[in-house]
């Protein structure tokens, strides 16, 4: 049996967008993400928390999809754990050496993991000016960093399972009247997620979630797409989850990219940390408020590209928490609380 790497972290996403411009507007000027690099077919982005080269890496194509996500792990010998890991799985590798790959990540390995999904493990990344205290160049959202990645996948215990076989602990989950498993939120670093899994067809990338320090910040962001007459980026909320317990803002960036502006979840990072389980008929899971998820939160995605760069086919849901007659989906009737947490 092989090693699994030393994840750290949820670090970057790569997306890749059809028209550059419009996605520097969004991400930079209306979201505030701090530019760290730039050319004509690709921006990379940090918040202004973050020490890293970036945190987010837009690239031009022709289809709005994920390149691929990416994890910093603790030592470079992790790079090699997650080739030999990955190997021994069966699954596609690529070792992408440094200056072959992302501007600013050292030498890497991509893979296809088990759900599909397009992942680099990295160790090495240029350091970058502290911002933090830049209050001068603060803008928009003033994103702070990136928080998490939520992914669709049709089989949410296979998910588990395979991020519980790389060390990761689980914060919450929502769980059927049988314990039947609909989502669930796991994470390396000591906060609520690093990642987590919406049932639905998959493999595909459901958003990126980027935090910022207050909740002002999540309303300024809504009133800011308000004000230049843009508010048709906004999908969900603004509102307060029930898991994870954020206060939380969706939008759609141009190309249709989901993101959340996410504030104000909880340490995790006791030893003995147990999961809490909601259940799928407590209609405050989701939103605290038991406002509903508009549908287009559920159904739509962003497709993920292989190590080549070709869209990944998708596999339908098996469980699809949409379907669920529950108040806070607006699809049925709000039932007695039957939480179980
Ligand atoms: O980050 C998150 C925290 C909580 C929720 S949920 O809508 O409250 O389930 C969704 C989410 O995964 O985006
Ligand atoms: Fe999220």
């Amino acid at each position: 049996m092989t090693t699994p790497p030393d994840v750290v972290r949820s670090a970057y996403a790569q997306l890749v967008v059809t028209d550059l411009a419009k996605a520097r507007w969004f991400w930079a000027d209306m979201l505030g993400f701090h530019i760290q690099y730039e050319d004509e077919s690709r921006l990379c982005l940090r918040g202004t928390d973050e020490l890293t080269h970036h945190s987010l890496v837009l690239r031009k194509g022709e289809i709005a999809a994920l390149d691929h996500l990416a994890y910093r792990v603790r030592t470079s010998e992790d790079v090699d754990r997650a080739e030999h890991y990955f190997t021994a799985l069966g699954r596609p590798v690529r070792r992408v050496p440094a200056g072959a790959g992302t501007p600013g990540v050292g030498d890497a390995v991509r893979v296809i993991d088990p759900l599909g999904f397009p992942v680099e493990f990295f160790h090495d990344i240029e350091r970058a000016e502290r911002l933090i205290q830049r209050y001068d160049l603060r803008r928009g959202a003033e994103i702070a960093r990136l928080d998490h990645f939520n992914i669709c996948t049709p089989d949410i215990p296979a998910a588990y399972a395979h991020y519980e076989a790389l060390g990761f602990g689980c914060s919450e989950t929502i769980e059927g009247d049988e314990h039947e498993l609909y989502a669930a939120w796991m994470y390396r670093k000591q906060t609520v997620h690093d990642v987590a899994f919406t049932g639905g067809a998959g493999p595909r990338l459901h958003h990126v979630g980027v935090a910022t320090h207050e909740s002002h910040q999540v309303l300024r962001t809504a009133d800011l797409f308000g004000s230049v007459r843009k508010e048709h980026h906004i999908e969900r909320g603004p509102g307060r989850h029930g898991v994870s317990n954020a206060f939380y803002l969706y939008l759609r960036d141009p190309d249709g990219h989901r993101v959340e502006i996410y504030t104000s979840d909880y340490y995790t990072g006791d030893p003995d940390h147990e999961p809490y389980r909601w259940n799928v008929h407590d209609d405050r899971r989701r939103d605290f408020w038991g406002n509903a998820v508009i549908e287009s939160w559920y159904k739509e995605a962003s497709p993920v590209l292989d190590l080549d760069g070709r869209p990944v086919p998708v596999a339908e849901a098996v469980l699809d928490e949409s379907a669920v007659q529950v108040g806070a989906d607006g699809l049925g009737i709000v039932e007695p609380n039957k939480q179980d947490g």
